[in-house]
């Protein structure tokens, strides 16, 4: 049975001011370090293989934050991101002779946050005083239907799923514990799926910022029990 970690970026700088982020590419507030911190301290007894992470420096952020506050989730590894996915050139690990002693973090744009387009960068209470909050509500939530030069999260789980089955779920069929640090919209796609909601269903889910959902993941591939490490 493998472990499968699911963790939100803690807050951002732009969550902190209520701004439309996607793409934007805003660390971490000294709140969602001190979230990552916290999210640490609950996964203490969690042991990883590997972790994947947006390019996103929030979500980069928060998965070091994560494995160096309380080390021992790394089982005496050393976390070290890993370039090669992108960058066939890298030489990063190329001489080092001890992979065993590495715990891999993969980032991957597969992973970044949906696409917001337009509203990048707006003030989310000024956008639905503007166009009103039911359809703002839409544009944040719903399945299918994208904000105005945005991704619907159908789109973002078009590009998230392909990754999550292709890269990430062999791990975790070898038995292997994953951790993935991601973002609000990217980690909707993939629970979707987990969990077997339908359009309506997602529309509904809210994901706290640095707040850890575990998974069990049979060898098949299937969610045995599910746990949110949300006190
Ligand atoms: O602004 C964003 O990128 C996301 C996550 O913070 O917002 P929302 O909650 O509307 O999906």
């Amino acid at each position: 049975m493998a472990k499968l970690i699911l963790t939100r970026h803690g807050q951002s700088l732009w969550n902190a001011v209520n701004k439309f982020t996607g793409w934007v590419d805003v660390p971490l507030s000294e709140r969602g370090r001190a979230e990552a911190t916290i999210a640490s301290t609950k996964l203490r007894e969690y042991r990883v293989d590997v972790v994947f992470t947006s390019k996103l420096i929030r979500a980069i952020e928060t998965a070091v934050c994560i494995l160096t506050e309380c080390d021992d989730i790394c089982g005496g590894k050393i976390p070290i991101i890993q370039h090669d996915d992108d960058d066939p050139d890298w030489k990063g690990l190329d001489n080092y002779d001890n992979p065993d002693e590495v715990l891999p973090i993969f980032t991957n744009a597969a992973l970044d946050e949906r696409y917001y387009g337009n509203l990048q960068g707006l003030n989310k209470a000024q956008t639905a005083a503007e166009y009103g909050a039911d359809q703002v509500q839409i544009w944040r939530r719903s399945y299918d239907i994208a904000p105005p030069g945005g991704e619907s999260l159908e789109d973002t789980q078009a590009r998230v799923l392909p990754y999550f089955n292709e890269t990430i779920l062999p791990y975790l069929l070898q038995g292997k514990n994953v951790m993935i640090a991601a973002h609000g919209n990217s980690l909707r796609s993939i629970i979707m799926k987990l969990d077997k909601l339908s359009g309506e269903e997602v529309a509904k889910l809210e994901l706290g910022t640095a707040v850890p959902i575990v998974y069990d993941i049979d060898e098949h591939g299937e969610v045995t029990h599910k746990v949110v490490l949300d006190l």
